[in-house]
């Protein structure tokens, strides 16, 4: 019950956002925790080539002072350098020294075989001889000035530059990995204000044509006559006239828009350059204006052409309206596009397309005449447009006879394309879990619930939660069956599923662009049914309406305050509206007085208290078949429609039209 979700249709609650879609903009890279590793081998490396080439660094032993002399009257020691009591040394032949006597500085004696050594270390006496200078003369033994040890001008470049050398080179390859990982080209360091714009053109393979875009043909009629103009641009330029150069997709996340830019530039068989507007932006200023004017020039250098620019309202926010700071870089990115499309005439054969699913919040430059001037909605499919897509996507896919497309489209209301791209993908992957040799109906409504409501979950409770949560849910699904003009009750279970514990699916029956006030009214008893099932049952409550009540609410103040259905406050808006394509609130508030504020309020409770009423005395009224539901569901966890009316004995809820006043709901 914590968190039950009720399935709905179109927009009024989200009905469900955008599902496991493969994100199209390239972020910043971060590097990963592996390139540390690297980074720590390249150092070891570096450590182990210093001693490599630091010359008899390790072979320098430490001699006694005896020794020292008894090699010097030898005529066998070439050269030394003293500093203080410590002197080093060269032997002119190698001597090989007992072990004992042979110890690396501050090390044990190593033990074993004599060692042979070609210089020494060794410590002056306090008591040293004064004939000691005269004594070394006279063998010729040579008294210098720099040290023995002194490293080869390899390590000493090597010792002074190569820590910055290794920064650099760091940086460098970091810098290559993320250039390469957004797909870039140019990804040297100096490469930084180039585009890294996408060619799509050159792999013949993912040429994206007309025929893999569906369900939106409004959008695409549009676009072809830019396909025309594209593939002659002689017919339009003839007569003085030119093509437009900026065309902005607007609709929801999923809706095909990218596909659709893809579409023009494989029918026209023009370059198609495409970028996500967040990549032009970096940190470093000036950059994003840099990458702007490289990737108008490239499209410029391979016209006709066509640039895509993804997420436009990322920089194309209404200047000095940002959120955070980089408002400057962003202007000046945003500048630079205007410079750019001013810049060319439109017989050059450069179409911008831009996307964006939040029109409202573009600076009104970017939409003036001469830019972005035509604007092409992409909707959420229809039902007709659903199977459409459906069958764009199903044709690799090995279908069973049974499967219907149609029924599937039509209990998809308010998925996009993406989102029936995304459950063709997981019915099959199901399918082949399944061992089957074709993908059924039944792989496609799992996949469905699973995409919808999300995965199941294995959690183990208490027979008594089990029953308290069938009780929930089963208020709902009876109050679906009686309230007039409720959505159809496809399923009821109590396995826990994402973020539910157990789930009640409604979808209407037909796609919905116009909600009468009955609906949803009808709506909020629904909602309420879970909640009011615990109390007429066990008399006690639970936190497990938390979303309903979240949801109940969300629809009564907007039928207050933005749908004028509050008798006492009439037809005054007093909200903002919602974006239309992500359904959340647009800037700017509508102005209210604190008397209005609690008007709301008061008739927002109103409308929920006569709801939670009505829930409650429908369900006392009808506990038979509430208990008959709930016994159901605990022995077979998952129910039908079809099982629900069967339990139940009831008839599906009457559609509003039949009722005699569809205003009122009955008692
Ligand atoms: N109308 C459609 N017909 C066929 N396939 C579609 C349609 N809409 C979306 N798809 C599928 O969904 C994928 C993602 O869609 P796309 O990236 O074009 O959406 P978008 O509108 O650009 O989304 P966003 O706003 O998140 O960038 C497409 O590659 C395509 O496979
Ligand atoms: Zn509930």
């Amino acid at each position: 019950m914590r968190k039950d979700q009720r399935g709905s249709g179109g927009p009024l609650p989200p009905a469900n956002t955008k599902a496991g879609m493969p994100g199209s903009s390239g972020q910043p890279t971060v590097p990963p925790r592996k390139t540390w590793w690297i980074f720590v081998a390249v150092l070891l490396v570096n450590y182990y080539l210093m001693r490599l080439l630091s010359p008899g660094a390790d072979q320098a032993v430490t001699i006694p002072y005896t020794v020292f002399k008894q090699q010097v009257s030898q005529g066998n020691v070439k050269s030394i350098y003293s500093q203080g009591q410590n002197i080093e040394g060269q032997f002119v032949t190698p001597v090989a020294l007992p072990p004992a006597e042979a110890a690396a500085p501050g090390q044990k004696p190593p033990a074993g075989p004599s060692v042979t050594a070609t210089t020494f270390t060794t410590l002056l006496p306090d008591f040293v001889d004064p004939g000691f200078e005269s004594f070394l003369i006279d063998h010729e033994v040579e008294i210098r000035a720099v040290p023995i040890k002194a490293p080869s001008p390899w390590a000493t470049m090597l010792f002074g530059f190569g820590p910055a050398l290794l920064i650099i080179g760091f940086y460098v390859w970091m810098y290559r990995r993320a250039a390469s990982q957004a797909g870039g080209m140019g990804g040297a360091i100096f490469g930084m204000g180039k585009s890294k714009a996408r060619r799509y053109d050159q792999d013949q393979e993912k040429k994206v044509s007309f025929d893999d875009v569906a369900g939106i043909d409004e959008a695409e009629n549009e676009l072809v006559e830019i396909v025309d103009f594209l593939r002659n641009p002689q017919k339009y330029t003839r007569l003085g006239g030119s093509a437009p150069k900026g065309i902005l997709l607007v609709g929801a996340p999923g809706t095909g828009k990218t596909l659709l830019a893809k579409a023009v530039a494989g029918e026209s068989n023009v370059p198609f350059f495409s970028m996500s507007a967040s990549e032009f932006v970096e940190m470093i200023v000036g950059v994003g204006a840099a990458r702007v004017r490289d990737l108008f020039k490239q499209a410029r250098e391979h016209a006709p052409s066509i640039i895509f620019i993804d997420e436009i309202d990322s920089i194309g926010r209404a200047r000095g309206q940002t959120v955070l700071g980089g408002a400057s870089e962003q202007e000046q990115t945003l500048n630079q596009i205007l410079t750019e499309m001013d810049g060319f005439s439109g017989k050059e054969g450069v179409i911008v397309l831009a996307a964006t699913n939040q029109p409202d919040v573009l600076d009104k430059a970017l939409l003036r005449a001469g830019r972005f001037d035509r604007r092409v909605v992409v909707n959420l499919p229809d039902k007709v447009g659903r199977e459409a897509i459906l069958k764009v996507h199903t044709r690799k896919v090995p279908l069973d006879a049974g499967v219907q497309l149609a029924e599937l489209a039509s209990s998809t209301p308010g998925l996009s394309g993406a989102d029936l791209k995304n459950l063709v993908n997981e019915a099959a992957l199901l399918a082949a879990r399944r061992d089957q040799e074709a993908v059924r109906q039944k792989d496609f409504l799992d996949a469905l619930e699973k995409l919808v409501l999300g995965p199941e979950r294995p959690i183990v409770l208490s027979q008594a939660d089990r029953e308290r949560i069938a009780y929930h849910e089963s208020g709902h699904a009876i109050l679906g069956l009686l309230v007039p003009g409720a959505d159809p009750v496809h399923r009821v279970t109590i396995v826990p599923r994402g973020q539910a514990l157990g789930v009640t699916y409604q979808r209407p029956a037909t796609d919905r662009y116009n909600y009468p006030e009955a609906y949803l009214r009808a709506r909020i008893v629904g909602m309420l049914g879970g909640r009011a099932a615990e109390e007429v049952v066990y008399g006690t409550r639970t936190s497990g309406a938390e979303s309903d009540i979240e949801q109940a609410t969300q629809l009564a103040r907007n039928m207050v305050t933005r749908w004028g259905m509050s008798d006492k406050l009439g037809m005054v808006q007093l909200a903002s509206r919602q974006n239309q394509f992500l359904g959340a609130g647009l800037g700017r508030d509508a102005q209210i007085s604190e008397h209005t504020a609690a008007l709301i309020d008061a008739e927002v409770q109103k409308i929920i208290h006569d709801s939670h009423d009505q829930a409650r005395q429908l369900l006392h009224n009808h506990r038979k078949q509430l208990d008959a539901l709930v016994e159901a569901l605990l022995s077979r966890e998952t129910l039908d429609e079809k099982e629900i009316l069967d339990v139940t004995g009831l008839p599906p809820a009457p559609a509003l039209k039949d009722l005699p006043n569809a205003a009122k709901l009955p008692e």
